[in-house]
């Protein structure tokens, strides 16, 4: 285990309570979670459980009615306005009318780069998702993978240590889902970069995760978090092993312990 752990997302107690026409709506009660540098986390749990709440306010897009949590130290905002993290969401997001490039151009823009360093970092950020020579087309002429492949160069394009992604892949068919989940895996493992992942696919949280948060709604809380037993190299036929099966089994009675509590 990794003995050097620096927390980087530290949630305590948090609780967040949207206040509704029809009354209040508990989506996050009493969740606990460290996450340490270099960690990728997968959050899992039935639809409505708080997971993309817990990413928005991490990020935030939404601000806790209890509790604490910081970001590399900082508050949410602060760590917002210190661009802590990027965001990838479950549609790429792209503009239409702009390039590939002056896509991922735009957050750096808007940050103030000179033209020559956000040509740098879009050549790296290219590269780094596979996509070199692709920054001149437009998104319509790429497929709905090499999209999202784009709206990840653009979260990675600031050098944020924090990769927060909602349901990246889950609109994408499952031979593409997979080779982007290896792609995700070797990009993880070469930049050390910490990752917040939302899925609704068991394989998925555990092919890609160091740690699994299992969810249950109503209201959302975290019901079980599982260490990962397999080794950091991990090519996709990992998915057949026992030790794989097992950790699966394991997000599976999560699942249905959570809901099984709420019946
Ligand atoms: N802005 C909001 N105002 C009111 N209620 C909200 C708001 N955002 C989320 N909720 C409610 O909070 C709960 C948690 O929602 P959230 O989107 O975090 O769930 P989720 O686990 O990500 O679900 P899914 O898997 O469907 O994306 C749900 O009951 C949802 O209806």
């Amino acid at each position: 285990m990794n003995t050097t752990s620096q927390p980087v997302i530290v949630a305590e107690k948090l609780d967040l309570t949207f206040q509704t026409n029809d009354g209040p709506v508990q989506a996050l009660r009493d969740v606990n979670l460290t996450i340490n540098k270099g960690d990728f986390v997968s959050f899992i749990g039935p639809s409505g459980c708080g997971k993309t709440t817990f990413l928005r306010v991490v990020a935030a897009l939404e601000h806790p009615t209890g509790g604490q949590i910081s970001v590399n130290g900082m508050t949410p905002d602060e760590a917002r306005r210190a661009r802590a993290y990027g965001y990838v969401f479950q549609a790429a997001g792209l503009y239409p009318w702009r390039t590939i490039e002056k896509n991922i151009m735009l957050p750096l823009e808007i940050m103030g780069y000179s033209s020559d360093e956000q040509a740098e970092h879009v050549d790296r950020v290219l590269k780094m998702v596979d996509l070199e020579g692709f920054g001149k087309k437009y998104p319509w002429q790429l497929s709905g993978g090499m999209q999202q492949r784009a709206s990840i160069a653009r979260a990675l394009a600031f050098d944020a240590g924090i990769l927060l992604m909602d349901e990246p892949f889950g609109a994408l068919d499952e031979i593409v889902r997979d080779h982007l989940n290896e792609q995700l895996l070797a990009l993880w493992d070469r930049t050390g970069m910490t990752v917040g992942f939302v899925t609704h696919s068991i394989p998925e949280a555990v092919y890609l995760s160091t740690r699994i948060v299992v969810m249950s709604p109503r209201p959302g809380r975290i019901t079980d978090v599982i260490e990962s037993t397999l080794p950091r190299e991990r090519p996709l036929d990992i998915r057949d092993t026992p030790e794989f099966l097992e950790i699966a089994h394991r997000v599976r009675e999560g699942l249905r312990a959570g809901h099984a509590y709420d019946d």
